[in-house]
């Protein structure tokens, strides 16, 4: 009989923190006078981001929190994104900005990343954020690797010392979630498109997360048995009954035959992203109101 992996039930610890964070509004919003003002910029259709734009502002309802959602068509002009950055930054009302990414070809996301008021940057992608977290200060943190990290706290998972893996090494993901991993004294290594030998390499991998954007890449030969495998990966594909499902970057069916823990999607590492999401403006709306310590 083969084992079954634990699971990492983002889901359900996102519900906590989200009944946390809603009676921390409750009492900051007594003394402060106003909620927690969260602003989303969104250009074009994306279906990915679609569904991360509405689990968002339902969150946001839910906690307290108020959402300034703003879409744009998909033939929107740079500038006409900088004014609307501007016209945010200065709005008292707003904590926190996110720009919600990829950005049709047109468009380039880096100076509008930059233009973000660091104490407003909810998904922790302005320079001087990426900076803070490269040399371990406190600061804005990037929502997913965030989220990975609080899951696997949570799990009481030990990292000090242990062979961790990265796949993917991306600005938004792969790349920050690397540094934390660090900072918490594992030994990491980054995979990418260009790796030699992957599975060679994720096979000695205690910790292994997966943020390649490949519906199930990962599958078990590539896993080292008692593993914690992270999927990161969200990938609508369309089944052979014509019915669409989302899938990870992970073969999960396969996979937890062999790993002691890992993250079903959805319900794992997805859930705890809109939440950090939701941590990071109450943390912005805190620390501009002067209240970081109460
Ligand atoms: N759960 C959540 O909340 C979130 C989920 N996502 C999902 O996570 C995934 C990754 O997102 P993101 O980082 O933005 O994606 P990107 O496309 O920006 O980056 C993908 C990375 O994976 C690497 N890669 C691609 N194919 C392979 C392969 N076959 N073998 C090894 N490495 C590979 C790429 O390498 P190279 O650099 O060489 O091109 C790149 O570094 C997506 O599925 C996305 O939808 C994203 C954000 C939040
Ligand atoms: N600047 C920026 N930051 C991002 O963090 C970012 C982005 N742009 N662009 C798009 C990707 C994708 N992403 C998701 C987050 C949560 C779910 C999510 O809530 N998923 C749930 C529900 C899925 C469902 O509703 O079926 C789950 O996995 O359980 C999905 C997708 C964030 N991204």
């Amino acid at each position: 009989m083969s084992q079954t992996a634990q699971l990492l039930d983002g889901k359900t610890l996102a519900q906590k923190m989200q009944a946390e964070l809603r009676s921390r509004i409750q009492s900051l919003q007594a003394e402060i006078g106003r909620k927690p003002g969260l602003a989303v910029l969104m250009v074009g259709d994306n279906p990915a981001s679609a569904v991360y734009v509405r689990n968002k502002e339902k969150a946001c309802e839910q906690i307290g929190m108020a959402s300034f959602g703003q879409h744009f068509g998909a033939n929107t002009t740079q500038a006409e994104l900088e004014a609307a950055i501007d016209r945010l930054n200065e709005d008292p009302n707003v904590d926190g900005i996110l720009i919600q990414l990829p950005l049709p070809d047109h468009l380039d996301a880096v100076p509008l990343l930059h233009r973000i008021h660091p104490d407003k940057d909810a998904d922790g992608l302005h320079p001087l954020n990426l900076g803070k977290l490269v040399r371990g200060e406190p600061g804005l943190r990037s929502c997913t690797p965030a989220g990975v990290m609080r899951l696997l706290e949570e799990y009481q998972i030990g990292l000090s010392g242990k062979q961790a893996v990265v796949i993917g090494r991306s600005i938004l993901v792969g790349k920050p979630i690397a540094l934390m991993l660090l900072a918490e004294d594992a030994t990491v290594t980054m995979a990418h498109s260009r790796t030699q030998n992957l599975s060679g390499i994720t096979s000695e991998a205690d910790i292994l997360i997966v943020a390649a954007g490949r519906p199930e890449l990962v599958t078990a030969e590539m896993v080292k048995p008692g593993a914690v495998v992270v999927d990161v990966g969200i990938n609508r594909v369309t089944s052979a009954d014509g019915k669409s499902r989302l899938v990870g970057d992970v073969h999960f069916d396969s996979v937890q035959q062999v790993a002691q823990f890992i993250t079903p999607v959805p319900g794992g590492i997805g859930p705890m992203t809109v939440t950090m999401l939701l941590h990071n403006t109450v943390w912005s709306y805190a620390h501009r109101e002067g209240k970081t310590h109460t």
